[in-house]
């Protein structure tokens, strides 16, 4: 595969300065949640956006229960907490999502996600299927959701191998799990866009795009000057 750097070309609004306000209220952009079965390239796709927009989309940091391995850095990969802090959050309604994986606790807080989107910046997470039902649910983030299929159940098991990340038992695992998700991508009401991401270049632009037009129609509405960034009026 190209390095992604090469493969962005094309930006659908170039006339839109999505960089904050130097001055007056920052604008609000809504989170944007990305999900699919693993190996589908959700991690490459977000990773290309962070490259291209550093300084604008940003995502999160999630708080975990699991001990940190070497070289991870406490705020960093995670924020490290005790499962008893986990749980008294979990109480308090803190996360935005959280699941139960292999004796730990991983979880997403609203209070970042809130921060960051404080700041003017697209906040950009990548969380699974019943992450999303868990969002959809609550009412106080109001986020947008985009699923990543594969061309094909083939393609998505040659990606996972060809990736070499993962042993035999994971891979089969992950192709699993994969059907299930793949089964309730479509279901109405879940997803704002399935996006197939079969040429890369061509997902990304696609994905890019539909921030774009969200972040263009949220200024429309607030009446903000594309020229600037600034906000002129509310
Ligand atoms: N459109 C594409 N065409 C071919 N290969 C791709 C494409 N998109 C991603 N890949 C490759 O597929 C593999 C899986 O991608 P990636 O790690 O981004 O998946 P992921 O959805 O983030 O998986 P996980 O959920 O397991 O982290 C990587 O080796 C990546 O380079």
């Amino acid at each position: 595969m190209p390095s992604s750097k090469s493969r962005l070309s094309q930006q659908p609004y170039p006339e839109l300065q999505l960089t904050p306000p130097p001055t007056g209220p920052v604008i609000k952009f809504r989170p944007i949640i990305i999900s699919g079965p693993s190996g589908v390239g959700k991690g490459t796709l977000i990773q290309m956006l962070h490259e291209k927009h550093p300084g604008m989309v940003t995502k999160t940091v999630s708080h975990t229960t699991r001990q940190p391995r070497q070289g991870e850095i406490e705020g960093e990969n995670y924020f490290f907490i005790s499962k008893a802090k986990f749980r008294s959050l979990i109480s308090k309604n803190a996360f935005v999502e959280y699941t139960y994986f292999s004796g730990n606790y991983y979880g997403t807080s609203k209070k970042t996600v809130k921060d960051q989107t404080a700041k003017g910046m697209i906040v950009v997470l990548e969380i699974d299927i019943e992450g999303v039902k868990q969002m959809r649910k609550a009412t106080d983030i109001d986020a947008s959701y985009v699923f990543i299929k594969p061309p094909s159940f083939e393609e998505l098991e040659t990606r996972l191998r060809n990736r070499s990340t993962e042993t035999e038992e994971s891979i089969e695992q992950r192709l699993q799990q994969a059907k299930q998700e793949l089964e309730q991508a479509d279901t109405p009401g879940l997803y704002d866009m399935v996006l197939v991401n079969e040429d890369i270049a061509v997902s990304y632009g696609k994905l890019e795009n539909f921030i774009w037009r969200l972040s263009a129609d949220m200024m429309l509405k607030r009446g903000i000057n594309h020229g600037t960034g600034r906000i002129t009026g509310d």
